[in-house]
């Protein structure tokens, strides 16, 4: 079987499944979600023209000073009396301008005696210091995208455009289970030939900021039967992964469960390294992802794989993680058949790649802040040279 180039098998995993259903979520709870429908704006921002600062308003057009100071504009307070010729309007930041004002004069450069006032410097430029209505967005106009990620600055444009509630995806429910024999639970004594099962409470700290429900089905035996079984218990999930089993081995029964299990593989076997083993596929409604056991590779694939498809079944418009281009520290040597996701670090000078490549190398991989991504066959790099990287942070 040939091994499927990294972009195609994304793409397949992303057709494997839509978008889960939306729901209406007030908005504290909206952060770190996706717009699943377009919202537009329900009021102009600003309201009215606005003072940008403390000062007076005046009619800079028309006449250049000195005015007679005439009421005031407060935010929140009743709206300020039309100004009349030669008048100043005493004014604070996000006040609404009288009518008839076009300018606000700043309180640093103005000098006031009584109800006289004078300007202190040049004569101000029409529209000096003032918010014009609906400069910020119009009332009916789009506001956000579907597929928009919902990022703090996007919470408040969409609070400032009148709007309390905002359709996105409902959480996913995301099954993982554990295979291998060798395995015992986090803090438990390992015995010889035993060894701490380190894959879900990694993928649930990825999965940790993502608006998602973990189901850890736990340690699972290498059989047959046990392996089948508890993909019929994770079938009502949105998404499954299992770690481990995944190879050639006597022992990876994971392919042949999936499949007694009733699951259709969409594909195995990824031109990637780490990561060659895995393989996708659908059981009834769920997606299904079978990460490689290996730590490191179950970490990278998860990234690649995983955490796009989480983002892609909420509704992102860009699920994918996102590249940067960065400089090489150090020399790379040529690559092999396969796209290398080399662990590495950023420093003064560029990336580096950590000190060890093996995709069991956990103490390695947790200095790691980026991936750089080298095509395969790529031929060796020097110190200077381009790459790409996946910042992991
Ligand atoms: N003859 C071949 N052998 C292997 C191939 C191959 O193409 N031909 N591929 C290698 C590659 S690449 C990888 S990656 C591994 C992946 O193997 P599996 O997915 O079948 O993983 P296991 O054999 O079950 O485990 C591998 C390794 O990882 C440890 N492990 C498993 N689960 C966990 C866990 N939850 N927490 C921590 N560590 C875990 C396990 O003990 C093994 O040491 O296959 C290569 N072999
Ligand atoms: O591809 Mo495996 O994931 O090298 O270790």
């Amino acid at each position: 079987m040939s091994l499927l180039p990294v972009a195609e098998a994304q793409g397949r995993l992303m057709a494997l499944a839509a978008r889960l259903p939306t729901e209406r979520v007030a908005i504290p709870d909206c952060a770190g979600r996706w717009l699943t429908e377009d919202i537009a704006a329900l009021r102009d921002q600003p309201w009215a023209d606005l003072s940008a600062m403390d000062g007076y308003a005046i009619r800079a057009g028309e006449w250049p000073g000195p005015w007679r100071v005439a009421g005031e504009s407060a935010a929140g307070g009743p709206l300020p009396a039309p100004l009349g010729s030669g008048e100043a309007c005493r004014i604070f930041t996000g006040a609404p301008l009288p009518q008839g004002a076009d300018s606000v004069l700043i309180q640093e450069d103005a000098a006031r005696d009584d109800a006289m006032l004078r300007g202190l410097g040049d004569a101000l430029a029409l529209g000096r210091n003032v918010r014009a209505a609906a400069s910020d967005f119009a009332r009916g106009g789009l506001l956000l995208k579907a597929g928009a990620a919902l990022g703090p600055a996007q919470i408040a444009l969409a609070v400032l455009g009148g709007h309390g509630v905002l359709p996105v995806a409902r959480r996913a429910r995301i099954a993982l289970i554990s295979t291998g024999n060798e395995l015992v639970p986090p803090g438990a004594p390992a015995q010889e030939g035993q060894l701490p099962s380190s894959n879900a409470p990694m993928l649930a700290a990825l999965l940790g900021g993502l608006p998602c429900d973990v189901i850890d089905l736990g340690i699972v035996p290498d059989d047959l039967d046990s392996v089948t079984q508890a993909f019929v218990r994770a079938a009502d999930a949105d998404i499954i992964v299992s770690t481990g089993g995944a190879s050639v081995g006597d022992h990876d029964v994971v392919r042949p469960a999936f499949a007694c299990a009733g699951g259709s593989l969409d594909f195995w076997k990824i031109r990637m390294r780490p990561g060659k083993p895995l393989m996708a596929g659908t059981l009834g409604s769920a997606v299904f992802l079978g990460l490689p056991g290996n730590p490191v590779s179950a970490f990278v694939t998860a990234t690649l794989f995983l955490l796009p498809l989480v983002r892609h079944l909420l509704g992102a418009a860009s699920p994918l993680p996102r590249t940067a281009p960065a400089t090489l520290a150090a020399a790379l040597p040529a690559t092999g058949e396969r796209d290398d996701y080399l662990r590495a670090f950023r420093t003064e000078t560029g990336v580096a790649s950590v000190t060890s490549q093996d995709s069991a190398a956990t103490a390695a991989l947790a200095m790691a802040d980026c991936l750089i991504l080298r095509p395969a066959r790529s031929p060796a790099a020097a110190a200077g040279d381009p790459v790409t990287v996946l910042p992991l942070t």
